[in-house]
This record gives structure tokens, C-alpha cells and sequence, in this order.
């Protein structure tokens, strides 16, 4: 089972990453109000870098235990493990490292310098293995490419038909070209999926993924959580939604 989509603009590129800071902040803490572990699955580009940093700027920050909270990646560059254009390199240098994570609980996919030697499916194995025994997350995060694309998945490409919790992905059509990602089924182990995306030049993928395209040729359009399913964006990406 999974949640249509349910769309929430705000004025602006910047309220959407302060607003979704605090939606962060507030899933997480109520998830432990539970009793339970949060796992969240973070994004790269820079809308959800973004996110993170007005995380790190926000007085709320610390109202979540963050040495109970698991972080996984969506995608990742496939690139060495100091490359400042890694997605993780980037979560760290804007949040990550401010915070008392437990490092057991931080799951960053291979660098292409590390023990998966330069062998990107190695790296997605690798990746498989460390979700071995998941079928949950709590809330995962996605920018949104201008085709449609989430995490590294592009239109018609084997990652958009692979049936693996994580797969590697070659001749990317957003640089860098080799990437480790996970997948649609995998994304879909997300109670909460949150697209996250801002601009003019995102306004033709929101529309087309909300009025549901072939996962195919529009990626983000398969992504769904199974209690909801939440395209954050602004007014300039809402422009060719039909008024409501
Ligand atoms: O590794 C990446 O580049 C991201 O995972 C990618 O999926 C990104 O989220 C989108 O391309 C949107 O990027 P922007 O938010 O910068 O437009």
C-alpha cells in the first residue's frame, strides 16, 4: 500500500528548506516519543543540503537525541571519500558533524577509494548488505531532478527497473557519472516520503509526477510512502499544477 501524493507549497526556496527543517526536527522527535529508533534517509543536491543546514541553524536542533537516530543516504556520488562533491561529505560539513551521532548509526555508502575498490557494484552490495534485514524507514528525503529523476534514478534506466534494495548506476546524466543509489522498491520502505524541490525548472517534472506518469519515464512519480507522501516544494515549482 502506498500514499498518493498530498502537495504543500510555501512562498519561497528558502521557507521550503527552513519549513522542512523543522518538519524534520519534529518527525524524529515524535518517532522517539515512541520509544522508537528514527531511521531517516538523507538526499544530496542542494535543496536538501539546504534542509540540513537550517537543521544545524535551528534553536529545535537538539530537541531530537541524535545519538538515537539512524542516517542512510538516498544516492551517492560514486567518488572518493573526501571528494567535497559526495553527498555525505556535504550532509557532514552542514550537519552531521555538529552533532552527537552514534557513528554505528551512520550508514554512508562506499567511496570509490574505499574497501569496494573503484568497483561500484561492489559498492551497491555493499550497500545491500548494510539494509540487510530492513524493510522500514521512517522518513526519506528526495530532491528532484528537472526529468523527473530521485536519488540516482533517471528516466528509463536500469536503476528505474531494478528490484534490488541498492544498485549501482553508470553514465549518469547528472555528473558525476558513476553513483551508488537506491531504488523505487526500496524507497518505498518509507512510511514518509518527502520530494523536496524548488524553481521554474522543476514545475514540468512536479506536475507530471503528481498526476501520476509511468514511474519510467518520470521517476519521482514511483516514489510513495506508505503512510504519506509529501511534495514539498515552492511557488515556482507549483506553476503547472492545476489551480485548486
Ligand atoms: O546526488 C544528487 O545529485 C542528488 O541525490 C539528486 O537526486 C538531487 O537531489 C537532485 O538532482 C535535485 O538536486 P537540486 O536540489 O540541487 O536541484
Amino acid at each position: 500500500m502506498s500514499a498518493d501524493p498530498t502537495v504543500v507549497v510555501h512562498a519561497s526556496a528558502d521557507l521550503l528548506t527552513a519549513a522542512t527543517a523543522a518538519r524534520l526536527i519534529t518527525a524524529l522527535v515524535d518517532v522517539q516519543a515512541e520509544g522508537r529508533v528514527p531511521s531517516v534517509v538523507l538526499t544530496g543536491g542542494g535543496t536538501g543540503i539546504g534542509v540540513l543546514a537550517h537543521v544545524q541553524a535551528s534553536p529545535a536542533r537538539d530537541a531530537v537525541d541524535w545519538s538515537r537516530v539512524e542516517v542512510f543516504w538516498g544516492d551517492e556520488r560514486f567518488l572518493g571519500a573526501a571528494d567535497p562533491e559526495r553527498n555525505d561529505v556535504q550532509a557532514r560539513d552542514a550537519l552531521l558533524d555538529h552533532l552527537p551521532l552514534d557513528p554505528a548509526r551512520v550508514h554512508a555508502m562506499a567511496a570509490d577509494d574505499g574497501p569496494a575498490g573503484g568497483d561500484p557494484d561492489a559498492a551497491a552490495a555493499a550497500y545491500r548488505a548494510a539494509l540487510d534485514g530492513r524493510d522500514h524507514f521512517d522518513v526519506l528525503m528526495l530532491g528532484v531532478g528537472p526529468e523527473g529523476h530521485v536519488a540516482s534514478i533517471f528516466p528509463d534506466s536500469p536503476a528505474v527497473r531494478s528490484t534490488e534494495s541498492a544498485t549501482a548506476v553508470r553514465d549518469c546524466p547528472k555528473p558525476p557519472p558513476t553513483r551508488i543509489s537506491l531504488t523505487l522498491p526500496s524507497i518505498g520502505w518509507a512510511d514518509h516520503v518527502w520530494l523536496i524541490t524548488a524553481g521554474a525548472g522543476k514545475a514540468e517534472a512536479v506536475a507530471r509526477a503528481v498526476s501520476g506518469a509511468d514511474p519510467v519515464d518520470v521517476p519521482a512519480a514511483g516514489a510513495r510512502g506508505r503512510l504519506s507522501t509529501l511534495w514539498l516544494i515552492d511557488r515556482a515549482a507549483a506553476t503547472d499544477l492545476p489551480p485548486h
